[in-house]
């Protein structure tokens, strides 16, 4: 590769981006490998594993950092930090690569960056660890949350709260499912073909397709640089969403010219599964709160060719007095803390907060206030988010039966995140009267 600026250099870019500006992981990921389109395949699959790798892992990284260095990482400067971080990644997970080159180019990058000064301390914490690897003295299972936290690189507060809702083998299992590897899930557009047909043009298009070992409607897909390069995927024949997700448009009871509102439908996997199941009958509203998350929408029904939704703009905390009773099926997929996706979306856990967790409950419960009064007389409304805590979930549909006697639950179901599935809560209620 050009050697004014080498894959180790433009890691380093990646972790500053998204350590000190927060920027979101793959967007920055994405936008690196866009700009230095010349890279070649091997430079690309380099890069994004480092990257991702470093960020997945770096709370276990800067804890065996602070084993062998006196300067604590919370101390260091961010360059230095960041060439230690994904040096010791490729020590400690990348076979593949020899330890001298990752301690040489981690010291010839740090000299590049002008850390000249700092060259022999690069160099002695990386030998160092290279050296004692297989000796690196981890919490004691004694202390799970620690232990867990460190072993796992989860934030303490994800950890306590798992440990306490579910437990330690389950909260170790859900940690463990993290570092699986999860192919995309897409569920197969079967008013325009079906998963035979679907399976052997991905295959035509040298697409990895796997049947989904839970789900009818559903492909696991790997092997692919990027969906918008598919056919198959211009052409509608699938809409990304994961098996737990596809969950609720089926357990809705969606008949023949049923009339549905999404209120936080955006981009619209469980709205277009509704207009899906209604099989060009009914109709469909998919609101989103911002133009912007609702153009998503729109190009999404536009891809798919359905003719029975629309996509509308609309804050959901907002009363609707022309929506009263207006729905059969009221679909309120809200906002949450994603602790259930946090497998695809390695720097969330590192972003949310326990404090913006609270925040989510209260405009939850503040949602599902306003849109309950769309629902019918006989009608459903089904509750769900992505998340895994008992706070927005069990205890959000027990908050919800109370404060409104006129819906029963009649069933909740909470998914943990495994390899075949994300983390994922819905809560089925009916409206009695
Ligand atoms: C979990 S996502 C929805 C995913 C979607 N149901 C799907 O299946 O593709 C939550 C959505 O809620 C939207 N949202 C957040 N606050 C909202 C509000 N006050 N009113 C309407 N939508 C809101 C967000 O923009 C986001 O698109």
């Amino acid at each position: 590769m050009n050697k004014e600026i080498n894959e180790r250099e433009l890691v380093l870019g990646i972790l500053l981006e998204v350590t000190k500006e927060g920027q979101k992981s793959h967007i920055v990921i994405r936008s690196v490998l866009e700009k230095y389109q010349y890279l070649d395949k091997r430079e690309r699959a380099f890069i994004t594993r480092v990257s991702e790798g470093t960020i997945e892992r770096m709370l276990e990284l800067d804890y065996i950092i602070d084993q062998f260095s006196k300067v604590k990482t919370n101390k260091m400067k961010p360059v230095i930090l960041n060439i230690l971080r994904s040096a010791v990644y490729q020590l400690k997970y990348m076979d593949n690569v020899p330890a001298s080159a990752a301690c040489n180019e981690a010291v010839k990058l740090a000299v590049k960056k002008g850390f000249g000064s700092l060259r022999g301390f690069v160099n002695g914490v990386l030998r160092n660890i290279s050296r004692n690897l297989d000796g690196i003295p981890y919490p004691s299972k004694e202390e799970p949350l620690r232990y867990l936290s460190v072993v796992y690189s989860m934030p303490d507060w994800i950890v306590r709260q798992w440990l306490s809702d579910y437990g330690y083998e389950t909260t170790e299992a859900i940690l463990k499912s993290m570092y699986e590897e999860h192919p995309t899930t897409v569920r197969v557009n079967s008013g325009q073909t079906d998963r035979e047909a679907l399976k052997e043009k991905l295959k035509r298009e040298g697409v990895e397709v796997k049947e989904h070992p839970l789900s009818e409607e559903a492909l696991l897909i790997s092997g692919y640089d990027y969906l918008g390069s598919l056919e198959s995927f211009r052409d509608g024949d699938y809409q990304i969403q994961d098996v737990s997700s596809i969950e609720v448009a089926k357990c809705a009871g969606i008949k023949p010219g049923d009339y549905v509102i999404d209120v936080c439908a955006a981009p619209g996997g469980k709205a277009l599964h509704a207009a899906q199941l209604l099989a060009g009958t009914g109709h469909v509203e998919a609101r989103d709160l911002t133009e912007q998350k609702v153009e998503l929408i729109r190009d999404n029904i536009a891809r798919m060719g359905f003719a029975n939704i629309e996509a509308v703009q609309m804050d959901a905390t907002c009363f609707d007095t022309d929506s009263v009773e207006r729905a059969d099926v009221l679909l309120a997929d809200l906002p949450c803390s994603g602790l259930g996706v946090l497998a695809k979306k390695t720097d969330l856990k590192y972003n949310i907060t326990e404090r913006q967790q609270e925040e989510l409950v209260e405009l939850q419960r503040q949602i599902l206030g306003v849109v309950k009064s769309y629902v019918k007389p006989g009608g459903t409304l089904v509750y769900s988010t992505c998340t895994v805590n008992k706070k927005e979930n069990e205890e959000n549909a027990a908050w919800f039966a109370e404060a409104s006697p006129d819906f029963a639950l009649e069933f909740e179901k909470q998914t943990l995140p495994s390899r075949e599935s994300d983390g994922f809560y819905l809560a089925k209620f009916k409206r009695i009267r």
